[in-house]
């Protein structure tokens, strides 16, 4: 398809994504060719033969930030209805009528039934619901769409890297799942051990391939993969009303190891499993939690059905817009405390009328806990998804759902005491995991280790599937990153081995992990609404602000109001955490202190400071003559009181913490006692 006119381009990091301003040329630069903006592979799907010679890379034209179409006499050009809508996954339906497309109207959402309850006019862009009835122009409809929670930019965190095409020639990667007939020994392990047919693993087109595996347990090696192919909807011609599909993105799993070795492109791109098996006209789909459990369930219920985008509970902003269309959602993921957690997240963000949550137990004490498992159990899947039910509102609880709750939390008490650190064992001893919902204040003397620690724990958690959020204040992203890094592939990355840089850093980019763009003294109420944004687009679970002082730095004239401007950010955050079920970890500065051990009186500023914390950690040197010794000490844990210092040593090659053992420990303490 031609391009039907010149093309200037500006091109933006948001999140987790790029966003392309694509700018009409030939009307003088005053309204984008997508409004809102779009991301690169979105322009690229509405036109294929775009000449990148029509394009400007990198350039940012400093138009408005959403690119509203401005004047409201604006009439729309030939096909740019349809194009609006269709780069936006609109999908618009025909009607009787030619000229007429049924859309969701971009004002109400029926409780019941379909949302396609308005019609458009494509020659004008009028628009009327049938439902709420409204009656709109071109402009009106642009600008609603563009005032919309999705369309909002974000330009305040981003993600490392952004490699977002594939790694091998997209032909060789669509072959993928042709080659799975040449091994037949897969096809009956899916057969056997997840209960898959060979026709399921062939309409959700999964593939085998070699890809390496990156993990750092792992040496460097390419390993057989079976590949999961993530589809978008694409447009071939401009006036297309029913999408083709294409592949945006492989996820490459290892049947070795049983773990995800790749993602291909690493950065996220808007795509889901399964998704060409959408109809045109579908209302319905299931969303699980994992490419098995998606398998099972079409399989056995014939529901499109999908899984999340990543390998943790998280529902990103880019692939929301595809499920926009639905007005029945199953969540069904695993049916224990994380994954109900998630199901009622989601729910809330996708909207509780639509989402049903179906539970694998039913109600029973024990069994199989996920779709892929009740199949291998030989349960009747049908009736499972026909007990889901919708999430109650968030003030009137059910008994049911008490009673279901407390009884997850019984079996799972493991589950319910949160995530637990690999890197540091003697920590889940004394706080027994990382919780949501919780704020630990972290301290310790100037240069004693704070942030080295911190990157190193939140890193550990990330890994575990925690969505984590950096507010790096003092220091610069990049040297956060760089130590990040480091501490991931467990050695120091220079000149001599920098081929194992884009290695590690493609592994690196495919964690959860977002950095605020802020740095040095940033007004309170900027920082919280980053937050809260991060929070809903990447569902982000443990917010990190290193530190308290910096980010306030210069914004009190006096002492004292300098500790109220302290307490009251302190306030703010402890409400966030409890409020959006978030652990927020601050490092906060000691008073001047030359004493050898911190106690939680030295930590800066008012009491109000401890008191709001569920946690006190402090970072402990102790000079011995043999060296010194480093601690995390626990000062308060409101979890169960358990408090406790653990010993632990620094490996300069990897910047990681180690734990000493009590015997480790034991014996550099005798020798400072002797030489005493
Ligand atoms: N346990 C340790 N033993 C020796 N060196 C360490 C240890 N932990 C961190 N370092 C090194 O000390 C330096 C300072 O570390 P880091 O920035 O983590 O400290 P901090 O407490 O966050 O500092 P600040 O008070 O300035 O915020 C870094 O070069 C780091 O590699």
């Amino acid at each position: 398809m031609p391009l039907p006119t010149r093309v200037l381009w500006a091109e933006r990091n948001f999140g987790s994504c790029t966003r392309v301003f694509a700018i009409n040329t030939r009307h003088t630069w005053r309204y984008p060719l997508y409004s809102p903006p779009v991301t690169q592979n979105r322009l690229y799907n509405a036109y294929p033969a775009l000449d990148t010679s029509y394009i400007k890379p990198k350039t940012y034209f400093g138009l408005g930030t959403t690119g509203h179409v401005e004047s409201k006499h604006y009439s729309p050009k030939h096909n740019e209805v349809i194009e609006f809508l269709n780069s936006n996954f609109q999908f618009p339906r025909k009607t009787a009528n030619a000229e007429e497309l049924a859309i969701r109207c971009p004002k109400c959402r029926p409780r019941k039934g379909t949302y396609y309850t308005a019609i458009i006019r494509t020659d004008k862009g009028t628009f009327k619901c049938s439902d709420c009835q409204t009656v709109g122009l071109w402009y009106e409809y642009t600008r609603r769409f563009n005032d919309s929670e999705l369309s909002k930019l974000f330009s305040t965190i981003e993600s490392l890297g952004f490699r977002s095409n594939f790694s091998k020639p997209k032909e060789e990667i669509e072959r993928y799942s042709t080659l799975m007939k040449d091994y037949p020994e897969v096809i009956k392990w899916f057969e056997k051990s997840k209960g898959l047919t060979q026709e399921t693993l062939e309409i959700f087109k999964v593939g085998v391939a070699k890809y390496h595996n990156i993990d750092p347990s792992n040496s460097l090696r390419e390993e057989f993969c079976i590949t999961f192919p993530r589809y978008a909807p694409y447009y071939n011609h401009a006036d297309q009303i029913e999408p083709d599909s294409q592949i945006v993105r492989i996820k490459a799993w290892s049947t070795e190891s049983e773990e995800t070795v790749a993602f291909d492109p690493p950065s996220t791109v808007t795509g889901l499993f399964g998704y060409d098996l959408v109809p045109h006209h579908g209302e319905e789909i299931i969303l699980a939690g994992t490419e098995f459990d998606a398998m099972a369930a079409y399989q056995e219920t014939k529901i499109p059905s999908t899984c999340l985008p990543h390998n943790s509970y998280q529902l990103s902003i880019e692939v929301l817009p595809l499920l926009e269309r639905f007005s029945k959602i199953y969540l069904w993921f695993d049916d224990d405390v994380a994954g109900q957690d998630a199901a009622e997240k989601f729910a809330e963000k996708l909207g509780i009328e639509r989402c049903l949550i179906v539970k694998s137990l039913n109600g029973q004490l024990d069994g199989p806990v996920n779709a892929q498992q009740a199949l291998e159990a030989g349960k009747d899947l049908k009736e499972i998804i026909k007990s889901a039910k919708p999430l109650q509102h968030e003030q009137i609880i059910g008994f049911e759902w008490l009673r279901d709750s407390v009884y997850r939390e019984l079996v799972n008490p493991d589950q319910v005491q949160g995530v637990q650190s690999i890197d540091l064992p003697g920590l889940n001893q004394v706080l027994k995991g990382h919780r949501r919902g919780e704020l630990t204040i972290f301290t310790g003397t100037t240069g004693v280790g704070k942030t080295t620690v911190l990157s190193q724990l939140s890193l550990d958690y990330c890994k575990s599937g925690v969505n984590t959020l950096w507010g790096s204040f003092e220091i610069p992203n990049v040297r956060l990153a760089k130590k990040m890094l480091q501490q991931f592939a467990g050695k120091e990355l220079t000149k001599e081995n920098i081929k194992e840089f884009p290695i590690w850093a493609e592994k690196f980019q495919q964690l959860p992990m977002y950095f605020l763009k802020f740095f040095g003294s940033t007004e309170l109420t900027k920082v919280t609404a980053a937050m809260e944004h991060a929070i809903y687009a990447f569902d982000v679970q443990h917010i990190i602000i290193d530190n308290l002082q910096f980010m306030l730095a210069e914004q009190a004239r006096y002492h004292n109001d300098r500790w109220e401007l302290q307490d009251r950010t302190v306030g703010t955050f402890r409400r966030i955490a409890t409020e959006r079920n978030v652990h927020i970890t601050l490092v906060v500065h000691p008073k001047k202190d030359e004493r050898e051990f911190l106690d939680i009186n030295s930590i800066f500023g008012s009491a109000k400071v401890t008191q709001e914390a569920d946690n006190v950690v402090i970072l402990q040197r102790r000079i011995t003559e043999n060296g010194e010794i480093r601690y995390l000490d626990i000062k308060k844990n409101r979890f169960d009181g358990t408090l406790a210092a653990i010993p632990f040593e620094f490996d300069h090659e990897s910047l990681k913490i180690r734990q000493l053992t009590k015997l480790d420990h034991d014996s550099r303490l005798k020798i400072r006692r002797k030489a005493h």
